[in-house]
């Protein structure tokens, strides 16, 4: 990890203890990194309703996108867990990042005992759906 992406990580592992995790007590946090500079945060935020929770992942992209910062494209996402092996991103996260992301974009999946892996969004989420797919099949 570079300097800038230290930083990332303890801002995500410093943010763990804020996720809202009362019924799965599984502490996720994401950080995000934007070319210019910026960033956005995220943890899971849980509901007695199980369905309604989303994870920490989305919130960070959510919150990047709520303020507004979406034509300065994301240069990282990092995402860390109390789990023995670094943290790695469900579907629907994965499915999101494709839609806020460009395929290289830097991924680094960590854990709050200091381990780490780099990947792309590609390596993580190989042939994903993206607007050109659904502009190709559109009924004309
Ligand atoms: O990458 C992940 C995996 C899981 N969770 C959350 C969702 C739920 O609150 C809890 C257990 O799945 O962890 C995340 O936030 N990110
Ligand atoms: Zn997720």
């Amino acid at each position: 990890m570079n300097s800038e992406e230290r930083k990332l990580y303890d801002l995500a592992v410093k943010h763990l203890d804020t996720a809202y995790a009362p019924y799965s007590k599984f502490h996720v946090s994401a950080a995000l990194l934007t070319e210019s500079g910026k960033i956005t945060t995220g943890v899971n935020i849980e509901n007695a309703a199980y369905g309604s929770t989303i994870c920490a992942e989305r919130v960070a992209i959510f919150n990047y996108v709520n303020q507004g910062l979406t034509s300065d494209p994301i240069k990282c996402l990092l995402i860390t867990g109390n789990t023995s092996r670094p943290i790695s991103p469900c579907g629907s996260c994965r499915q999101v990042m494709a839609e806020f992301m460009q395929a290289g974009t830097k991924i680094i999946l960590t854990n709050a005992k200091g381990d780490y892996k780099e990947a792309t969004l590609a390596d993580i989420l190989p042939y994903y759906f993206t607007d050109g797919d659904l502009a190709d099949g559109r009924n004309k």
